[in-house]
């Protein structure tokens, strides 16, 4: 699946006309999750669909669950933009934008400088990059050129060994360990644990996928991550805010 994601991308790139850049102010997500109003930051997701669970809800009204993800206490948003697999489209990323205050990142398949540019042309605070679906130098070109731009970078890692080599090319600030493996889609909150102590102590760690209660939470917490990216449960919730605000709010944790 994940080749056949990657297959269709190139296609894309290669047919991708430049959009007109939009003005946004750009807002920092390494910032947002460091001061969450919640113990564990939270990266909310906005996806009408998945390769593994299909379709999610009938209608997505964006601007609707992206105002009640901020007003529940979400420290950013997460947009899916790849319509084949997960009926994204590129122009959520300004709707949200106008909707809200919150950094908003832009969840793709990004493997090519013409996609970086475009994040930024259409309004991203920052970028999904992830290890395993291109070289490592590419990886790190793309991650260089979104800083210039004043992009930043959720650098996602599936095993140790990604994150070992992830470490030889570039110092990522913001991590993302999936636990999903994108081989089988199978979610293990688990992963997160096995993988930290190969990241490095001074980034920012954002577990994601999988994550659906209160004593997840509190697990991930108690092993130390800043934050956790959450979709399906949230986009299933009949009420978003009540979701967030009855995960998240007074959460209190043990250590
Ligand atoms: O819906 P979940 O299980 O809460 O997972 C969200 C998020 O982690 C997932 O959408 C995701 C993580 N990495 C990705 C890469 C591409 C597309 C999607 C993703």
């Amino acid at each position: 699946m994940l080749d056949q994601i990657i297959a269709t991308k190139k296609e894309e790139v290669r047919l991708l006309e430049m959009p007109a850049p939009v003005a946004v102010k750009r807002v920092s997500l390494k910032q947002a999750l460091l001061e969450s109003t919640f113990d564990l930051g939270l990266i909310a997701e906005i996806k009408q669909a998945s390769p593994s669970k299909g379709l999610l809800v009938e209608t997505l009204d964006v601007k609707g669950i992206a105002r009640s993800y901020q007003m529940a206490g979400a420290s950013a948003i997460s947009v899916l933009t790849d319509y084949p697999y997960f009926k994204g489209k590129k122009e959520y990323i300004k709707q949200v934008k106008d909707a809200v205050d919150l950094p908003v990142l832009r969840k793709d398949f990004i493997i090519d400088a013409k996609q970086v540019e475009e994040s930024y042309r259409l309004g991203a605070d920052a970028i999904l990059l992830i290890a395993g679906v291109m070289e490592y130098n590419q990886l790190r070109e793309l991650y260089e050129q979104a800083y210039e731009l004043g992009l930043e970078c959720l650098v996602e890692v599936h095993d140790e060994e990604e994150a070992h080599t992830l470490l030889q090319y570039i110092k990522p600030e913001i991590v993302g360990v999936n636990n999903r493996n994108l081989k089988t889609f199978q979610t293990s909150i688990n992963q997160t644990e096995l993988i930290l102590p190969s990241l490095s102590k001074e980034a920012v760690i954002v577990s994601e996928s999988g994550i659906r209660t209160k004593d997840d939470l509190i697990y991930l917490k108690n092993l130390g991550v800043h934050g956790v990216l959450m979709g399906e449960t949230l986009m299933k919730a009949t009420d978003r805010s009540k979701a967030i605000e009855s995960l998240f709010a007074n959460e209190r944790t043990v250590r």
